[in-house]
């Protein structure tokens, strides 16, 4: 019998499933409908994973453990997920069970660096305000202020500035390099094990800090709150474990400078919202650029984070800081290979018709 391979995806762009789908080596079943809800999303999965070889799942499933296990039985081998973060998946219940966890470091990092840098910048140049100028029809408006005044809506700039990193992977490594050009005085940073900056512990970005930009102070900062403190742009892009949630809270934001921008694009929960919608209000902080809140997916027009009050101090994204095409494709061939490699399936050339064959064969586990 072909090994059966559940998607929560309704459409996925991996040549990769695609060709070994067609070929008849695996039965691949995609999610019935891109109309279902959530919590039927979640439901179609579980009814799908009695008898399947392997589950593809996202985060947003909420979360994948003994739960599912119990339903799916011994057929189970791999559970692959489609991102880099496997804090959505009962990592050690899986391994104890003999069920492999694989995920797609390395695709991403790019289009999440972009994103990041994005963000950031929308929030230092005020962009939700400028936005809302043309959108309201005040452009003209617009024009007579800053002929009055040319510092009407001037935002901030990351030149002089410090720019502090509230975890340092290698993601948070490119968004460094990507700021570099932008002119900042110093670059701290926390990483989950404390590493002094020396071409031997971040050698790449070492190297391109020493040899175009040998005046930006790089260095470890391995107390939050300093680093909360000296930062005026603070970009949080720690994973979520235990140590870090609720880690940027009340204490923490109350250090940060009046003027200082705060970036999340790791995980919701590492902020504490409830601190935060204070932190906003009470101005502690000028801005928040978020790509991922606590309680995500299910945030409706009502939360309390897009409350209009706070429409200029938010800029938000749905946790769409990979979505990239290319990356979104290679991370959909990475999930394909690391099920492949986990079923025993060789990829063969043969599968592929007139299309070139990738030659890609990476695959990564955790
Ligand atoms: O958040 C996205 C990922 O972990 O890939």
């Amino acid at each position: 019998m072909r090994p059966r391979i559940v998607n929560i995806f309704h459409s996925f762009p991996s040549a990769v499933l695609r060709a070994a789908h067609n070929a008849g080596h695996i039965e691949h079943i995609c999610l019935p409908s891109p109309e279902l809800s959530v919590s039927e999303r979640r439901e179609w999965l579980k009814s799908q994973l009695p008898g399947a070889s392997a589950a593809i799942i996202w985060v947003n499933v909420g979360r994948f453990g003994k739960e599912h296990l119990d339903v799916a039985g011994e057929t189970l081998k791999v559970v692959a997920t489609y991102s880099v973060g496997y804090d959505h998946i009962d990592v050690d219940e899986l391994k104890r069970r003999g069920v492999a966890v694989a995920h797609t470091p390395y695709k991403s990092d790019d289009a999440v660096a972009n994103a990041t840098l994005l963000l950031l910048l929308m929030a230092l140049r005020r962009s939700a305000e400028h936005l809302d100028v043309v959108r309201h029809g005040k452009w003209l408006q617009f024009y007579n202020d800053t002929s009055s005044n040319p510092l009407a809506l001037a935002g901030g700039s990351v030149q002089d500035c410090t720019v502090g990193f509230y975890g340092f992977g290698r993601i948070a490594q490119k968004v460094a390099e990507r700021i570099l050009p932008l002119g900042p005085r110093r670059i701290l940073y926390k990483a989950s094990s404390p590493r002094s900056f020396t071409a031997d512990t971040f050698p790449r970005l070492h190297h391109v800090v020493s040899t175009i930009y040998p005046g930006v102070t790089v260095s470890n900062e391995p107390d939050l709150q300093t680093l909360a403190a000296e930062s005026d742009v603070l970009v949080c892009l720690t994973s979520l474990v235990p140590e870090t949630h609720h880690s940027v809270n009340e204490q923490v934001l109350s250090k940060m400078k009046k003027h200082a921008v705060l970036v999340n694009v790791s995980r919701g929960p590492v902020v504490d919202t409830q601190a935060l919608l204070q932190a906003l209000k009470k101005e502690q902080i000028s801005c928040v650029a978020l790509d991922v809140l606590e309680g995500e997916p299910d945030i409706a027009a009502d939360h309390p984070v897009l409350d209009d009050s706070l429409r200029h101090k938010v800029v938000i994204m749905p946790h769409s800081g990979s979505a990239e095409a290319a990356s979104r494709t290679e991370m959909a061939d990475l999930t394909a290979r690391n099920v492949l490699k986990a079923l025993n399936i060789d990829i063969r050339p043969e599968w592929y018709d007139e299309q070139p064959v990738p030659t890609d064969r990476s695959t990564y586990f955790v």
